[in-house]
């Protein structure tokens, strides 16, 4: 497995955002995470890049135990995240932005991080808006210099928090086509979604969390039919 959490646990006072978590992805995966509010999706993220320390438990990836490994070293380890809202440095221009994920979050040198950082531009879309200050980007934009900054690190594991909220019907299609692009060059994906046509339209495999727990895994579809979590997204489109 790419990555294997085991036995994951973390709590905060008495809230408890991951309750003895198993979860795994293989490599060039695509694995969706659904829950409600508050379920820990987001801390299960950052419990993953090591933004969080866990209270108990351990997370591999690529075959190295993560334990005490700083976010920067998980970084360039292979682990890219976005985050659910864009943080892209604002007076920066688009260029710059993944300039500075290349050099800093993967150690490239300037003229290595040139070269691919305008591949990846190119891929997403971007190359019109490279000289434009990321602040003056729409959200579609935004969402995709996020996903173009982590990619920048060149990670083998790509975890996207809530990247199609907020878009347009027509702007989601795209996204998620970018995101299958993505996926295609062998990025494995993990990905907490609230827009669950545009998750299932990327993903193998889906996993529930609720209260820190894993409620179900399994065939996207087929999990959606069980009870349990049919109750928890009563009024959630599907
Ligand atoms: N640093 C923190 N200190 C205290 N409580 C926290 C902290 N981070 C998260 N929480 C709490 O933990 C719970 C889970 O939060 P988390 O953001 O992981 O949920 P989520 O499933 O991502 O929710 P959403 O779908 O709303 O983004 C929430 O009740 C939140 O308020």
């Amino acid at each position: 497995m790419l990555l294997d959490v085991a036995g994951l646990k973390k709590s905060f006072g008495s809230i408890v955002v991951a309750d003895d978590l198993d979860l795994a992805v293989a490599a060039h995966e695509a694995v969706g995470i659904i829950g409600p509010n508050g379920a820990g999706k987001t801390s299960l993220f950052n419990l993953i890049t090591g933004d969080l320390a866990q209270d108990a438990g351990a997370i591999h990836f690529d075959g190295r135990d993560l334990a005490n490994e700083q976010p920067q070293r998980r970084c360039r380890a292979g682990l890219g995240r976005t985050r659910e809202i864009p943080q892209p440095f604002e007076k920066l221009t688009v260029f710059e932005n993944l300039l500075v994920g290349a050099v800093h979050g993967r150690h490239k040198t300037e003229r290595e991080a040139a070269q691919s950082c305008g591949e990846i531009l190119e891929q997403l879309d971007l190359l019109k808006r490279a000289n434009m200050l990321a602040g003056s980007l729409t959200l579609l934009e935004r969402k995709r210099l996020e996903m173009a900054r982590a990619l920048a690190t060149s990670p083998k594991l790509l975890l996207l928090d809530e990247i199609a909220g907020g878009l347009t019907e027509g702007e989601c299609a795209e996204l998620v086509a970018t995101i299958r692009a993505i996926r295609g060059t062998g990025v494995a994906i993990l990905w907490i979604e609230h827009v669950v046509h545009a998750l299932f339209a990327v993903i193998d495999r889906l996993v529930v969390l609720n209260f820190g727990r894993k409620i179900a895994e399994g065939a996207p579809k087929e999990v959606m039919q069980r009870s349990e979590v049919h109750q928890i997204y009563i009024g959630i489109e599907a």
